[in-house]
């Protein structure tokens, strides 16, 4: 039988005839735990109405807990979205004509109401992706900060009075909303990643159309729906889904964008980097990481091995911030190594939906294969599993630890995007610096160590957009989250975040 799980893309279905109160009621008896939960949409919303795609077709959204449908998404056509720009650019010319208090007012509603519908959006983020509950609960919260932040940050746009260089002219720089924005986002936190792009658009008088990963639409359709309810007017919030590389080329090519955002893989960054150049639109980019961390043998280690655990294995790792590769000064490296199988050993794997769950499925087949590979790579060529290393059932696979690895394994090359915690030891601070930058990627790095002047040599040389000192969570709202060289460009967050949605103009008046 052909498993939709391996690939979204090929369980298209074309179901005219299926009208939507149909296709909701099998997806409800197929999963009771989302019936009547009032944030389940299976329809896209554009501008300002819920809609099927005109041609009827559909995507099945797997869970991959369980291997269910859950339901189907539209696969909306081409002159759908093309109309879709023509009205957000209507309502995106009003909206940045309003007053910012008036879009924060409306931000401000909106986060009220993520926080609210916190336990139905989180249950409908662990059917589809799969992570533990609390997990889901966490990323809602996450979301939700990115809007509340920028309704506060909405306020805060100010521009510059210069001091002219001739005395008759006055000289002022004041920041406009970019225009209608787009963008395309992956699965492993559906709420969060539209959150922090949406936000700040929004906040900068900007609209904003958004094509989440086909793993994970509910979510953004949930988002979509408190959107409404908060009142934020039509046009200026809409969620697609279908066909990635027509509405990607879209995205790019039509004019009405003049801004695109893009959470996912390096490969597809760059694919877009190349579409978008004959539209010269503003991006921002965050890609793929292989973020090290590194454990000095002046660290305090069960503080490291905490951290490590919370980098590492927050969403079964499938996180761009993960720690990738793990470097451990060989001092310390057989006490840290016992150390962290011990408290490894009580992380336990499951339905994210079950009590005392730490490690919900992977979400794929391809991602499991992915993992798999790296893992037997390592083993090939010498290291040692100490335990995991192979997919218990489905698409769940263990926390996995594998030591006596080395620099040259393929997991140290690649991002796994999963369970897995290679450690490699290393001699001198020289040595680590030089392995944790031998990468073409700079998204995060971490270190663990108690010398001030080592980590003041690690801030200023680790090559890396963000760094985490002594602990394994960067995250936040406050801080401009992004990358450097293949890892991508631009930042979300704090005060920059806005800073992508707007554009400088630069005022030179006479009398
Ligand atoms: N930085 C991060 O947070 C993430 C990094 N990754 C990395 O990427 C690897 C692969 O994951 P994957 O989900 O396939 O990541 P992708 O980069 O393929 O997908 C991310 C998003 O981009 C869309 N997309 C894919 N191709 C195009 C295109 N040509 N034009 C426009 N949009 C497109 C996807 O939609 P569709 O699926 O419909 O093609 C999805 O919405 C992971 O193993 C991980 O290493 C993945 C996700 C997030
Ligand atoms: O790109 C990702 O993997 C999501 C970032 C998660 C975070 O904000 O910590």
């Amino acid at each position: 039988m052909n498993s939709p799980i391996n690939s979204p893309k090929n369980s298209s279905t074309k179901s005219p005839k299926k009208s939507l109160k149909n296709r909701e009621e099998s997806t409800l008896k197929l999963l009771p735990k989302l019936a009547g939960n009032p944030l389940f949409k299976l329809q896209c919303y554009i501008s300002g109405k819920w809609c099927d795609g005109e041609g009827g077709e559909t995507d099945a959204v797997i869970n991959p807990a369980t291997s269910e449908v859950i339901g189907y998404s539209p696969k909306i056509s081409e002159t759908q979205l093309s109309q879709a720009m023509i009205f957000s650019q209507q309502a995106q010319t009003s909206w940045q004509a309003q007053t910012a208090k008036h879009r924060s007012a409306l931000l401000q509603k909106w986060y009220e109401l993520i926080v609210a519908n916190q336990e139905s959006l989180a249950q409908i983020i662990t059917t589809e992706q799969g992570k533990p509950l609390a997990e889901a609960i966490a990323e809602v919260n996450y979301a939700a900060s990115y809007v509340q932040w920028y309704a506060e940050q909405a306020k805060r746009v100010y521009g510059e009075v210069i001091p002219a260089h001739q005395a008759q002219l006055q000289l002022t720089v004041v920041k406009q909303a970019v225009g209608v924005c787009a963008a395309i986002t992956p699965w492993n936190f559906p709420a969060a990643m539209i959150a922090r792009k949406a936000a700040p658009a929004l906040a900068a008088g900007c609209a904003i159309i958004v094509k989440p990963a086909p793993a994970t639409p509910f979510t953004a359709f949930a988002l979509a729906s408190l959107a409404e309810q908060a009142g934020i007017p039509a046009g200026l919030f809409n969620v697609v889904t279908g066909d990635a590389v027509m509405i990607g080329e879209q995205f790019c090519q039509n004019p009405i964008i003049k801004k695109l955002s893009f959470t996912g893989s390096t490969a597809v960054g760059q694919q877009l980097i190349r579409q978008s150049a004959s539209n010269v639109t503003k991006l921002s980019l965050e890609l793929g990481g292989n973020a090290p961390f590194i454990v000095m043998d002046d660290a305090i280690i069960e503080d490291a091995v905490d951290g490590l655990i919370q980098s590492k294995f927050r969403n079964s790792g499938q996180t761009c911030v993960c720690a990738n590769r793990i470097y451990v000064h060989r001092a310390i490296y057989a006490e840290f190594c016992q150390q962290f199988t011990n408290k490894v050993a009580k992380l336990n794997l499951g339905n994210g939906f079950d009590n005392d769950v730490h490690l919900g499925p992977l979400i794929n087949q391809a991602a499991v294969e992915k993992v798999q590979q790296h893992v037997d790579d390592a083993i090939a060529n010498g290291a040692t599993l100490v335990c995991g290393g192979k997919a218990t059932k489905g698409l769940f696979y263990p926390a996995t630890i594998i030591t006596n690895a080395s620099h040259g394994m393929r997991f140290a090359r690649e991002e796994t995007f999963g369970p897995v915690a290679a450690i490699i030891a290393f001699d001198d601070i020289e040595q680590v610096i030089n392995y944790a930058n031998d990468t073409p990627f700079g998204l995060a790095a971490y270190v663990y160590s108690q010398n001030v002047s080592h980590i003041h040599r690690f801030g200023a040389e680790l090559a890396y957009g963000m760094v985490g000192i002594n602990t394994g969570l960067i995250s936040t709202e406050v801080a401009p989250f992004g990358g450097i060289k293949a890892s991508g460009y631009g930042r979300e967050g704090g005060k920059e975040g806005i800073e992508e949605y707007l554009v400088q103009k630069y005022l030179c008046q006479g009398r």
